[in-house]
């Protein structure tokens, strides 16, 4: 059995996660705890694991209580820079025992298509990344779609190729989108949405659109489950739910 504390218990995505918690056989739900509640209530309640699901400006301090308390931490908070997960890296390292899973996407689909993305890349002239999200979020564009421009971008890089053909110059009011690594991502935010994104690669005759969605975020739950079970024997710093995956 697990021993196993929720923090933003009383959000969108906690809610589900202690819901999944409670109905998993080998996992114990022992601490639900939101904004104002004492951190240090996961370790006196026994948990071996946190799931963070809060706010990009509260997950990184999360996290770092988490190893001071000796919790392994499961993440799908937005917000991480390369610096922010540097640190996290560092901490654990003080804490040999101890994993952090830091996943910008929990769902199947999701993780899959950051996957296709990269592996297609090389291969197209163009890439664009549109991600689409309900009107609640209140970070953009998306970690999952940050994440995906890198995985492209990195890819590439390696291939040597260059940048995508855009002969724009005149876009005073952004209608180009963000620049993650040097591809375009476009955020939209709709009542009706729950989570969405679209990578779309062109070449001269061609297309190939590779596209996610999650309607409901029951979707994300397999994923912060595996990502529970796995953490505890996985030491160190993972940056992807595929990182526990056989992909
Ligand atoms: N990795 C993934 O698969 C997914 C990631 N997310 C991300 O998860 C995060 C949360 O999303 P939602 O649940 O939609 O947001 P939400 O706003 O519904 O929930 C956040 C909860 O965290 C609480 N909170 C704020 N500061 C806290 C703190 N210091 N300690 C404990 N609780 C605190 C809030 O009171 C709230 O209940 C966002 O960054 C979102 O982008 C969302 C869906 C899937
Ligand atoms: O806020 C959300 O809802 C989601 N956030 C994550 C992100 O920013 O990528 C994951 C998913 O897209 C849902």
């Amino acid at each position: 059995m697990i021993s196993v504390a929720v923090l933003g218990a009383s959000g969108r995505m906690g809610s589900h996660v202690v819901d999944a918690v409670n109905g998993a056989p080998d996992l114990e739900l022992v601490a639900a705890l939101d904004h104002g509640d004492d951190i240090a209530e996961a370790a006196r309640a026994g948990a071996q694991v946190a799931v963070d699901f809060t706010v990009p400006s509260a997950t990184e301090a999360n996290v770092h209580a988490l190893i001071d308390l000796g919790i392994h931490a499961v993440v799908g908070t937005t917000g991480w820079t390369e610096e922010s997960l540097l640190r996290v890296e560092e901490h654990l390292r003080e804490r040999p025992e101890l994993g952090a899973l830091i996943a910008p996407n929990f769902a199947l689909g999701a993780v899959l298509a950051m996957r296709f993305s990269a592996a297609a890349a090389r291969y197209f002239e163009s890439v664009e990344i549109v991600e689409l999200h309900h009107p609640d979020k209140v970070d953009a564009p998306s970690g999952t779609a940050t994440h995906t421009a890198q995985g492209i971008a990195a890819a590439r890089a390696a291939a040597g190729i260059g940048p995508s053909p855009d002969a724009t110059t005149h876009d005073p009011d952004g209608a180009r989108g963000a620049v993650i690594d040097g591809v375009h991502v476009h955020a939209v935010r709709l009542r009706g949405l729950v989570a969405h994104e679209e990578v779309l690669l062109g070449n001269p005759g061609e297309q190939l659109t590779i596209r996610t969605d999650s309607f409901d975020r029951v979707s994300f739950m397999p994923g912060v489950l595996l990502g529970v079970r796995e953490v505890v024997g996985r030491p160190g710093l993972a940056v992807g739910l595929d990182r526990y995956m056989a992909l």
